[in-house]
């Protein structure tokens, strides 16, 4: 595969950018909503229908790809495009913030971390090196260097001690990751809600160099008033020209203020896992479409929505099927959730080419203060 990897920024409104990443599998449009393929696969959707939802790049996942199938197998089958019929980019996460989050028996040491398999209790091992070499092996298009997220509460002191070991760590992705024309590397800001140290770690991260910048350890329980406290200062710290992606965030509200404040890319599962819960998001607000009230509605979740639950389903059938748990219920969420932030992304991007985010966002918030008819 040949072709590089690059990033344009084509407009900015206050803090807020548009641009696009390039690379060799296709390109990227900033913002970006990137929905989670953890398992190689978007639960509930096929690949076709999760691009028809206006998705540019999807979401894999270092931790559970290598305990299952493995990392080896997927290489010997082509690498995770074509194992999971996606050909356009993957960004893989590195891995050890899922081990924190799933792994039992975890025990983390300056070279890495062990850890037993949540699915069968083996031993595993994941350091910058190992994470590296399986996202070399699952073919992904960006890179996320092997960090270390702290569970919250930590005090100021641990999350400097866990920051600079993430940073220590990032080095060692960098060296480990190599020479890889076509795909990039992403460093990973840490540093809790504390400017000082999220500073420290944005020099720490500039100082190695990377293709792109993360900011980590946020949406890990801090609140929506907390996370916009540091976005309010931390992408500032980040290279101007290159993409920042602010990891796993997240609802609607939170996506929007991401953008206010310069973040170029997000991934979250929630858009999938509610649309399997009966959970539909829309312009008005949140809709529980197991809710008695819908029984006999006739409506469709969003009369001005264009995807095919809309086009094709009424609120009444979408409600007999959740409640009938029947597998077509879960298919048509997802497929309007995901359809929904596709299309806030997009009306995002032309409102900041326009020089009209902030009308965009009055109307955002207006019409969610609606709430549901
Ligand atoms: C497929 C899931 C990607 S995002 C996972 C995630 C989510 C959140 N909230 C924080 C972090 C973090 O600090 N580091 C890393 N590697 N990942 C994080
Ligand atoms: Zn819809």
């Amino acid at each position: 595969m040949t072709g590089r990897f690059s990033f344009t920024l084509n407009a900015t409104d206050g803090q807020a950018r548009t641009g696009v990443i390039q690379t060799p599998r296709g390109d990227v449009r900033t913002p970006a909503f990137m929905p989670v393929g953890t398992a190689a696969t978007v639960k509930a959707m096929l690949p076709g229908s999760v691009r028809e939802t206006g998705a540019d790049i999807l979401l894999g996942n270092t931790y559970h790809l290598m305990l299952r199938p493995g990392a080896e197998r997927i290489d010997r089958l082509g690498g995770l495009h074509k194992f999971m019929n996606w050909d356009r980019p993957i960004l893989t996460d590195s891995g050890g913030f899922q081990v924190m989050s799933l792994a039992s028996l975890r025990k983390l040491t300056e070279d890495g971390v062990t850890f037993s398999s949540h699915i069968d209790g083996s031993k595993h091992f994941l350091s910058p090196e190992t994470s590296m070499e399986i996202q070399r092996l699952l073919g992904s298009d960006i890179v996320m260097a092997f960090d270390e997220c702290p569970a919250l509460p930590a005090s100021e002191e641990d999350v400097a001690k866990s920051m600079q070991l993430s940073m220590r760590w990032a080095q060692r992705s960098r060296d480990a990751f190599g020479d890889r024309p076509g795909h990039a590397l992403f460093g990973i800001m840490q540093g809790g809600v504390t400017p000082e140290l999220r500073e420290e770690s944005a020099k720490a991260l500039t100082a190695i160099g990377f293709e792109g910048y993360a900011v980590g350890g946020l949406a890990v329980g801090e609140g929506q008033e907390a996370m916009f406290g540091v976005l309010d200062y931390a992408p500032g710290f980040l290279p101007q020209d290159k993409p920042r992606y602010l990891m796993g965030v997240g609802k609607p509200d939170d996506i929007v203020g991401a953008v206010q404040r310069g973040i170029d890319m997000m991934d979250c599962v929630l858009p999938s896992r509610s649309g399997r819960t009966g959970q539909a998001w829309t312009r008005r607000g949140q809709v529980n479409i197991k809710n008695a009230r819908h029984a006999d509605d006739p409506r469709p979740v969003d009369e001005a929505c264009t995807c095919p639950a809309c086009r094709g389903y009424s609120r009444a059938y979408l409600h007999h099927v959740f409640r009938s748990g029947e597998m077509i219920s879960g298919m048509l969420l997802t497929w309007h959730n995901l359809h929904y932030y596709q299309e806030l992304m997009e009306g995002m991007r032309q409102a900041i080419a326009m020089g009209r985010l902030d009308s965009f966002v009055a109307e955002f918030h207006a019409e969610r203060a609606q709430g549901d008819i």
